[in-house]
């Protein structure tokens, strides 16, 4: 085995005689401002720039963050589209971090919506055209063979958070070959942003097993494998492969496995969740948001889960989770399997998961399907009950779209809910906003007001019949900071169903205590404070279940605990640097 290469270390943190961190580089010159982990540009001061060789490599004026903050907020503001402005952020983060997460967090909620979905989305698609600068780890048939090696070249040697996708189910969009890279970028802005992981401990992995989009494969500009995807064996193979790099170089590191499809999503965080810590944030992610904000919803109408029925609408990696999330939270009221089933229904594209149409052969699938004597006596044109049939007959009080189709939710489908509950609880999920089911303006037109909704991507609020409705989103982006960087903390070696259903439970709690009597989620602003709530029930949960393997938090009480996680969370400021003894060693002079 390869020893990780031996400029990666390109700094180390320290502390000085009076107890101050500050970060002695091995790195100088030119170089250094090329690492954006490292560079303050215009922030270092005059004995930096003098100690580290970098006078007159910068503009004489010196300024403090909020400085650069500032003007580079004033920059920002003459882009003029949403993915110009994404371009811009990423570029920022590509030239300097601190400066980038500094102005992230200062502006999250405006910037969400640019690094994040929906705009997000657009940055996949276009990922060939945009691409500028070498972030993450791109995993392909061309290197997986010696991927053992290749990991080595990745310059962090401490990584504890991975978000990997196979790019197979982008949000709502399909396949997007290697633009998913986009996607795990996007998503560990998250976790340093909202979370509080350190900024070196996070890796962005592209899974790039090839893609089936003819016009990808097509494209000589297309950035990823110009072939197939692989399947069966050879899939299994190499993300065996991958998991096996990861577990050797990275024996810390926690794996979120993102955007897989249906057929891969629920077969990978099966045969791996044991092996490394991982979870996959589209099925439990997202079922343990949209759990959280059904109880919220549901307490609104002073009623809890077990009153409703539900709706699921999709049978993809999102719908099944979120079904699955469901049917444990059914559970936990007290409901038997058989109570659930009576008030669970997931809706496929062909219509009602019904027994006898192949649904059978997924097992994931098994627990929400209906026996054909749950229709008996329903009222139907055909064999299987389309998704206004289930409404209708089921006497559904709560929807929810995973489906990735726009507009699917149309108004008819709002009435016939409508004559169920008074307060239909309406939640289309789907990302970005161009997929998504229904529109909430139209939602609230159609019910009057009356609908308690909540949307995957981002909504200004509306107005209707005098008032103003905030819409929640229901996004995993309250779930997954909180989870990951409570399973980092706790050094967790699973990451288990509880620790997945405390998030929810924490984030339900949250919105109850501090989001006022109308709200579903809280508002993004308070992304930073949900996600410490988060992180800190989940290590507890961890400790709880015994899968915690550090010491020094075990016998913690509650209140030590929370500090022992707030002291852990980085937040962006510029360390002192100091020359080391070996900089021009590292640098191979
Ligand atoms: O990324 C998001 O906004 C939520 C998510 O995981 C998805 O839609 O796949
Ligand atoms: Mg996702």
């Amino acid at each position: 085995m390869p020893s990780p290469n031996q400029l990666t270390r390109y700094y180390d943190v320290k502390r000085d005689e009076h107890g101050q961190r500050y970060v002695e580089v091995h790195v100088t010159g030119f170089p250094l401002l090329q690492i954006p982990l490292l560079n303050k540009s215009t922030g270092f001061s005059l004995q930096e720039r003098r100690e580290l060789d970098i006078d007159g490599l910068v503009p004489p004026h010196i300024n403090s963050l909020s400085e650069q903050k500032e003007r580079t907020y004033q920059a920002y503001g003459r882009q003029t589209s949403d993915i110009g402005r994404h371009e811009f952020l990423r570029a920022l983060q590509d030239r300097n971090e601190v400066l980038f997460y500094s102005l992230l967090i200062d502006h999250l909620e405006e910037m969400l919506p640019i690094l994040y979905t929906p705009t997000v989305g657009e940055a996949v698609r276009n990922f060939s055209s945009i691409y500028r600068y070498p972030r993450g780890l791109a995993v392909s048939t061309s290197n997986v063979g010696h991927v053992e090696e290749v990991i080595n070249n990745v310059p962090l040697n401490d990584v504890r958070m991975i978000v990997a996708t196979d790019s197979s189910a982008i949000l709502g969009i399909g396949d997007q070959g290697f633009g998913g890279m986009a996607i795990s970028i996007g998503k560990l802005s998250l976790y340093i942003a909202a979370g509080g992981l350190g900024l070196d401990k996070t890796l962005p992995v592209e899974l790039d097993v090839g893609t089936d989009r003819e016009d990808l494969l097509a494209d000589p500009l297309y950035l990823g494998q110009h072939h197939r995807r692989l399947t069966g064996r050879q899939y299994d193979e190499f993300l065996d492969r991958f998991v096996e790099a990861v577990a050797e170089r990275y024996p810390q590191a926690i794996v979120q496995w993102e955007d897989f499809s249906r057929n891969t999503a629920f077969h990978v965080l099966e045969r791996y969740r044991r092996v490394i810590p991982s979870f996959n944030d589209d099925i439990q992610g997202t079922g343990a948001m949209a759990v959280a904000g059904l109880v919220s919803a549901a307490r609104q109408k002073g009623e809890t889960l077990k009153d409703q029925v539900f709706v699921v609408v999709g049978n993809g990696a999102g719908g099944i989770g979120v079904a699955g999330m469901i049917r444990q939270g059914l559970l936990r009221e007290g409901l038997s399997d058989a109570e659930v089933q009576r008030r669970l229904f997931v809706v496929a594209r062909e219509g009602l998961m019904i027994e006898g149409r192949g649904y059978e052969q997924d097992a994931f699938q098994q627990p929400f399907i209906q026996p054909r004597s749950a229709v008996e006596g329903w009222q139907l044109a055909g064999e299987q009950p389309t998704l206004l049939e289930t409404v209708q007959n089921a006497g559904a009080t709560a929807v929810l779209g995973l489906t990735g189709a726009a507009g699917l939710f149309g108004e008819e489908l709002v009435r016939a809910m409508l004559a169920n509950t008074a307060r239909p609880i309406i939640f289309p999920l789907s990302n970005p906003t161009s997929h998504i089911e229904a529109h909430p303006a139209d939602l609230l037109r159609w019910t009057d007001g009356a609908a308690i909704i909540a949307t995957g991507s981002p909504f200004d609020p509306i107005e209707h019949g005098g008032q103003t409705y905030r819409i929640g989103q229901g996004n995993n982006a309250f779930i997954f900071p909180g989870l990951g960087f409570g399973a980092v903390m706790s050094r967790a070696r699973e990451i288990t169903d509880g620790m997945v259903m405390e998030a929810a439970q924490t984030l339900a709690d949250w919105t109850a205590e501090h989001s006022g009597p109308d709200a579903v989620f809280p508002v993004v602003s308070q992304l930073r404070a949900v996600s410490e709530e988060v992180a800190v029930r989940v290590a507890r949960q961890a400790i709880t279940e015994g899968v915690s393997a550090e010491r020094r938090i075990r016998n913690m009480t509650d209140e030590a605990l929370a500090d022992f996680i707030r002291e852990h969370q980085w937040t962006p400021e510029y360390l002192p640097f100091r020359r080391s003894n070996d900089a021009e060693l590292a640098l191979g002079l």
